[in-house]
């Protein structure tokens, strides 16, 4: 189990990571979510113990990464699938990592074996394509048999046949009950991949929850409604009465009606009752790609000026000590004020009140609001009022964290955080700072694999 307490990091001004408390627990797939520069990669880092936390702590197990008796041996992690000496082949440098922490060299071949790169091991792997590179690095992850693993990205590169492979992998190292912690921008990715999230904007938590949950609590149910073509009056007469039991309408492309806020039986009932003949009545729910952008797209840094979404970006409120610009707090989705949901019912449509605001919907579960079970306000051992980091205080109940309580209470209380500081806006195109090395990536081999390198074929 990882565990994080208030862990917070800062770079100079800039806050990347704030007061974050989650634990991602054995059994599961969990899921990292974020935007661009949200913190994920900076928190990765701190759990492997290859950053500092500024405040906070976060433990693997109970213990500090740098405390683990042979932690290579209990966390696997890719972090930077590039961090590997190019003129030396996979095995090679799978050997130089299992020399180093113990390690059986028969394990090296097994895990090419597993990852697909037996027929290249003894390739040198600056001639690897990227695909090929995540599978080394996911190679070098598995290498120590961990119950913990941490993947960044991991099907970045891959092809579909890759894709499903990972997939497959992730779902069967957590059935063996390992903890497997899993960054990724691919939502469809994601939704067949993990069943719990973490996700975070801005370096804050966001959301601790089920997939289900997540999609439950951030999306709009709706249902799709057909009325005969060629009849208008029939349209009308329904979309009057949708409108008056306090229904939504929205008109779709192809001519059917989007509607929203009522259950799919009493949509039914209503058209019976105005004699309206349907063509089509069906339940559609958002996937988690809408839902998480319909929760993020206010803690977005960088968007593309011509994403249409740019203009539906919430204007965070002036506050004083909070700085306009990228650098703002996270707006709450839906909060009064707030962005027009993607994925919302229709343009310019009240949202009914928010994620929170439990609208009635279609369905067994409200269609807005939230979950059973989802306990809107602050993270386990965030306090409920504590000052963010941009100056500003943060409503302990504003929707900005989702959270499906641990099952079991961390047994210590978290740091206090850090006074909050206000970090400078900073240019949208600033790169990140160095990158930091993969913990797999090790000094030079001594075996004889490494020594028969310089006889290899270059793959390409
Ligand atoms: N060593 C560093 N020095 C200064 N700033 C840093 C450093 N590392 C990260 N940052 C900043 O911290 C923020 C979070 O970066 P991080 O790489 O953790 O985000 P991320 O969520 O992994 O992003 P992505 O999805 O693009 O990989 C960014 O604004 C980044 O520029």
């Amino acid at each position: 189990m990882i565990e994080a307490y208030g862990l917070t990091k800062r770079y100079g001004a800039k806050t990347a990571v704030y007061n974050l408390s989650f634990q991602v627990r054995p059994g599961t797939v969990t899921g990292f979510l974020g935007p661009n520069g949200s913190g994920k990669s900076t928190t990765m880092r701190m759990i492997l113990g290859l950053d500092d936390p500024t405040a906070g702590r976060v433990t693997i197990g109970g213990h500090p990464y740098r405390r683990l008796p042979n932690a290579p041996r209990q966390v696997g992690a890719l972090l930077d699938a590039k961090a590997v000496h190019g003129g030396r082949s996979a095995r090679s440098h799978l050997l130089s990592l299992a020399q180093l922490s113990g390690i059986p060299a028969r394990r090296v071949d097994e895990v090419l074996d597993v990852v697909g790169l037996k027929q290249v091991a003894r390739k040198r792997s600056k001639g690897f394509s990227l695909g090929m590179g995540q599978r080394l690095g996911i190679a070098a992850a598995l290498l120590g048999d961990p119950q913990v693993l941490l993947f960044d990205e991991p099907v970045n590169g891959l092809d579909p046949e890759g894709i499903l492979w990972v997939r497959n992998l992730m779902k069967q190292l957590a059935s063996e009950g390992r903890t497997v912690f899993v960054s990724s921008h691919l939502m469809s990715e994601m939704a067949l991949t993990a069943e719990h999230l973490i996700v975070i904007g801005r370096g804050q938590l966001m959301a601790d929850t089920s997939v289900k949950q997540f999609i439950a609590q951030n999306s709009v149910g709706f249902a799709r409604v057909r009325t005969p073509e060629g009849e208008p009056e029939q349209r009308e007469k329904l979309q009057s009465a949708v409108k008056e039991a306090g229904g939504q309408v929205q008109q779709e492309e192809d001519g059917a009606m989007r509607v929203s806020g009522l259950p799919l039986p009493q949509i039914s009932d209503l058209a019976h009752s105005a004699d309206v003949r349907l063509w089509e009545l069906s339940p559609h729910q958002a996937s988690l790609e809408e839902a998480y952008m319909r929760l993020t797209q206010g803690a977005v840094d960088y968007r593309s000026s011509t994403d249409q979404r740019a203009g539906l970006q919430m204007q965070p409120a002036a506050q004083p000590g909070v700085p306009a610009g990228p650098q703002g707090p996270p707006p709450v989705p839906g909060a009064p004020g707030g962005p027009v949901g993607w994925g919302a019912p229709q343009p310019g449509a009240p949202l009914q009140g928010g994620p929170h605001a439990g609208a009635p919907g279609f369905g067994p579960a409200p269609a807005y609001g939230p979950a059973p079970g989802a306990v809107p306000g602050a993270a386990p051992g965030v306090p409920g009022e504590q000052p963010g980091p941009y100056g500003a205080a943060q409503a302990p109940a504003a929707g900005q964290v989702w959270h499906t309580p641990p099952q079991q209470p961390p047994a210590q209380q978290p740091p206090q955080p850090q006074p909050a500081q206000a970090p400078q806006p900073v240019p949208a195109a600033q790169p990140d700072s160095a990158p930091q090395p993969a913990p797999a990536a090790r000094p030079e081999p001594s075996d004889d694999a490494s020594r028969s390198d310089s006889s290899e074929d270059d793959a390409r």
